[in-house]
């Protein structure tokens, strides 16, 4: 998470929604060390605890030698038991208080809010490292129920000190209006993992994008 002298829009990579952990952890380490980075959420939908432990296992050491946060989805009693800095937890998931009392008021929480600036009220007011909405754009990466317009975070983020995080359908091309909008993280699958010259390249992009939309 940001401290200090940092881009004010930063980049939190979202791991495939199913990956081999040995095959995957040179992509990561590509993606890492090609630019900024903020923080990685492993989110593995439909997985057996066990396989998630060897993923936090093989995964969790090359973000964090790097001093990148790292974020497991859904499962707060794994991300504590596998040494991850924090949880993502979404409305239908194990609730905010739940987690935090899981993870100890150390850990990094974060809470899908969708479009709803009540659920966004609520987490902040809750205590939450930060709020996530979406989806911005369409995305095939996962069946998208909510669509949020850049404004939502114009107005978070002129309102609420709570860091805010935009997510769905992301790329380098159509960031800007959200880094212009406010938003302190830009939550990445398809565009970093997919583009073209490797997660290496996705990375170079979304920086560079960041910036020169943070310039105008
Ligand atoms: C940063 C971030 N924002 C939103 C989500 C979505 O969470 P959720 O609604 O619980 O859906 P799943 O990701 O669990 O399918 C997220 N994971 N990360
Ligand atoms: C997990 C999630 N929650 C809302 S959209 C989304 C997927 C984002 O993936 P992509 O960056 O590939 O659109
Ligand atoms: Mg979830």
């Amino acid at each position: 998470m940001p401290q200090g002298n940092e881009p004010t829009c930063r980049l939190y990579l979202v791991t495939p929604p199913a990956l081999e952990p040995a095959a995957f952890a040179p992509l990561l380490a590509e993606a890492l060390d090609a630019g900024d980075v903020a923080c990685v959420q492993l989110r593995l939908k439909d997985c057996s605890d066990d396989a998630i432990r060897r993923a936090c296992d093989a995964l969790r050491p090359i973000a964090q030698d790097r001093g990148v946060a790292f974020i497991l989805n859904d499962h707060p009693q794994l991300a504590r038991e596998t040494g991850c800095d924090g949880v993502h937890v979404g409305q239908k998931d194990t609730p905010y208080d739940q987690a935090r009392k899981i993870l100890g008021r150390d850990a990094i929480v974060g809470v899908t809010c969708h479009d709803s600036r009540h659920l966004a009220m609520e987490a902040g007011e809750a205590g939450a490292d930060y709020v996530a909405f979406g989806a911005f754009f369409p995305t095939s990466t996962k069946e998208a129920e909510y669509k949020a317009e850049p404004e939502l975070l114009r107005w978070w983020s002129e309102l609420m000190e709570v860091p805010c995080v935009a997510i769905g359908g992301i790329t380098p091309e159509n960031c800007g209006p959200l880094v212009k909008a406010g938003a302190d993280f830009l939550a990445v699958v398809s565009a970093v993992w997919h583009h073209p010259g490797g997660p290496g390249a996705g990375v170079k992009a979304f920086n560079t994008a960041i910036a020169e939309a943070s310039a105008d």
